[in-house]
């Protein structure tokens, strides 16, 4: 599904104009290379330079065979052949100094525009995760500015040198064989106008044969994804057919393509060789007629050359800048994007943080306007009280921590952390106070300590393992030969569930916060370490104000009050005694079903 999206894109890339608004927005990318510009200049100059000393070659070449035949205006074979070389020495320098400083302005300014990129992505809100798929956004720190940057290292040093060949190549060409280059040129537009039609075509149909491909592809991986159910229904032989059939369009398609494929290197075959014939048969009747020297004939077909590989060039370089403007739109769409923070101009501080207040809270998701999730929710937390929401799946309890933390605004209704609504507040600020412990613990790709300190980063060692004692991590972060250093995450170490969560728990302890937001775990765990997280969890939250999202209504009888949400509101309040005693109330009922389960 993703590959396709991008595969869309590309193809979407393939027919981007290259307009005055595309030209603007890849300029404006540009601006990261300006820090740069001193190395640009010295790396432009040295590829005219470089340019020039190569359309220098074909003249000499040209000289020395004249300086044979003592037709080349007085210079001796050696005296020519140390200027060619000297045309070499001077190329290679110039080469050498244009490769240096493009690779040097493209990696440093492609740098600058990942950070970028990469800094906007961090401070963007979570209703923009939502909206896009994290695949697509990534690749626009990975394919778009690796386009940007063949382009910047490689494509835009090349657009100019062949430029500067073809310009030059043609002027001298007509300066010098005047007769020779216009009957050359009259051969251009039947070249040009062929290979463009073909070309056309040919796009389109590689384009079938890839679609087709790809569908062939996702055969391949659905059976393998979901061979068990394959097997399950003794369908191999059902799913080869499929495939086999699949790839009878793939090759159907691609056998079409080739079709065409051949009638274009026919056509460049007699039509563009035969053009070539026709040009040399030219310049040996001119040569046959002494109007040209032989020194000409060689110069004129050299120079012949380098202006054709720059025409054939170009094309290419078209079509890499179509891309590239498509790259450098979604790079610049992305970082025009406003930042999760909306500048406030009195910003207050929290002085004393504890209490909590929502009051009459309505709230439908960015994504779903339509549907009010929360219908007016009123709830009051004091300083170091523990409160648990409680309420089938579905019911808004993460949605409620989601808005203390200000991820998303309500859409009538205030939040109040110690008196201040939590929209006066810099995220910074009201966030700095809140610690979580969420149910999916996530584990970065480092060490333990590291995982540790994430809300504190400047945490000594003394510090970290003073966490990972009171949250019951210590012994078995020891167990491991590395200890603290011992590297978790995709390419680390595999923590259990229980392991995971009480890191999280370390993490929340040392990063000491005034409000605590749990999210109880679901899947459960074995009974010893089910106590060895409870037990690490009662420590985390002594003396703070908790709110609990519970799951598992046992684990809750300790908390001093309770709300249960059903269908956007607070249907109970009040403590287990006094909701576990109620008749035909939702927390009884609930309390009754989970009692008959385990
Ligand atoms: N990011 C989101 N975008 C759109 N709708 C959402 C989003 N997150 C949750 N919802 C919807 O909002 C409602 C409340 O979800 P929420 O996650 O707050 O429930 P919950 O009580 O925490 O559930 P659970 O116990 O399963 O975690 C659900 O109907 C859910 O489908």
């Amino acid at each position: 599904m993703a590959r396709g999206n991008r595969d869309d894109i590309l193809e979407e890339d393939k027919k981007r104009k290259v307009n005055k608004a595309g030209i603007q927005s890849f300029l404006e990318i540009f601006k990261f290379v300006r820090p740069y510009r001193g190395y640009l200049i010295v790396g432009l100059i040295s590829l005219a330079l470089s340019a020039l000393a190569t359309l220098g070659f074909p003249l000499l070449a040209g000289k020395l065979v004249d300086a044979a035949d003592n037709k080349a205006g007085g210079y001796s074979i050696n005296q020519v052949t140390i200027a060619l070389m000297g045309i070499l020495l001077l190329n290679a320098i110039f080469a050498f100094l244009r490769i240096r400083t493009f690779a040097n302005v493209s990696e440093k300014s492609l740098r600058d525009i990942r950070v970028a990129l990469y800094d906007k992505l961090v401070h963007l809100s979570i209703p923009f995760f939502e909206e896009r798929r994290v695949g697509e956004l990534t690749s626009r720190i990975t394919s778009d500015v690796q386009q940007l940057q063949d382009v910047l290292s490689f494509t835009l040093a090349e657009f100019l040198r062949q430029a500067i060949t073809l310009v030059v190549g043609i002027l001298l060409l007509l300066v010098f064989y005047p007769k020779l280059t216009l009957f050359m040129l009259a051969t251009f537009p039947i070249i040009v106008i062929g290979a463009i039609i073909f070309g056309r075509y040919i796009r389109k149909l590689s384009k079938r044969t890839q679609d087709s491909l790809a569908y062939a592809n996702t055969i391949v991986m659905e059976t393998l994804q979901g061979v068990h159910t394959v097997k399950a229904y003794t369908n191999e032989v059902y799913e080869t057919n499929r495939y086999s059939n699949a790839l009878a369009k793939v090759i159907q398609n691609a056998l079409n393509g080739a079709k065409y494929r051949g009638l274009l290197v026919s056509f460049i075959i007699f039509v563009v060789l035969g053009g070539i014939v026709g040009v040399i048969w030219y310049a040996a009747t001119l040569y046959s007629q002494r109007i040209i020297t032989a020194g000409d004939l060689i110069s004129f077909t050299l120079f012949t050359g380098f202006v054709g590989a720059s025409v054939a060039g170009l094309g290419e370089i078209y079509s890499q800048l179509q891309k590239t403007i498509g790259a450098s739109e979604r790079i610049r769409e992305l970082l025009g994007q406003e930042n999760e923070e909306t500048s406030f101009p009195e910003k207050e501080t929290l002085k004393q943080v504890g209490d909590i207040a929502f009051s009459n809270v309505h709230f439908s998701y960015p994504t779903r306007p339509d549907i009010e999730v929360l219908k007016g929710i009123n709830i009051q937390i004091r300083n170091g009280q523990k409160i648990a929401l409680v309420g089938h799946s579905g019911s808004g309890k993460s949605t409620i921590t989601s808005l203390l933390l200000r991820y998303y605004q309500p859409s009538v209704g205030n939040i109040l952390v110690s008196g201040i609504n939590i929209e006066a507040l810099e995220l910074k600020e009201l966030r700095k106070h809140i610690g979580i412990v969420p149910q999916d613990v996530l584990l970065f790709g480092g060490s333990i300590a590291e995982n540790i300190s994430y809300g504190k980063p400047l945490a000594t060692l003394d510090e970290i393992k003073a966490a990972a004692r009171k949250a019951n991590a210590l012994e078995f972060v020891e167990k491991f030969p590395e200890g603290f250093s011992t590297i978790v995450g995709e390419r680390g170490v595999k923590l259990s569930g229980g392991q995971r969560q009480r890191i999280a728990i370390a993490r929340a302890i040392l990063k000491d916060p005034e409000i605590l937001i749990l999210d109880e775990a679901t899947s459960s765990l074995d009974a010893e370490s089910e106590r060895l997280v409870q037990d690490a969890l009662d420590e985390l939250m002594k003396d703070r104000t908790t709110i609990i999202i519970a799951h598992r209504l046992a684990t809750i009888r300790k908390v001093d009050y309770i709300y249960v949400l059903s269908d956007g509101l607070i249907q109970e309040q009040g403590t287990h005694d006094d909701l576990s005693d109620k008749e035909n109330g939702i927390y009884s009922n609930l309390l009754r079903l989970q009692f008959e389960i385990s």
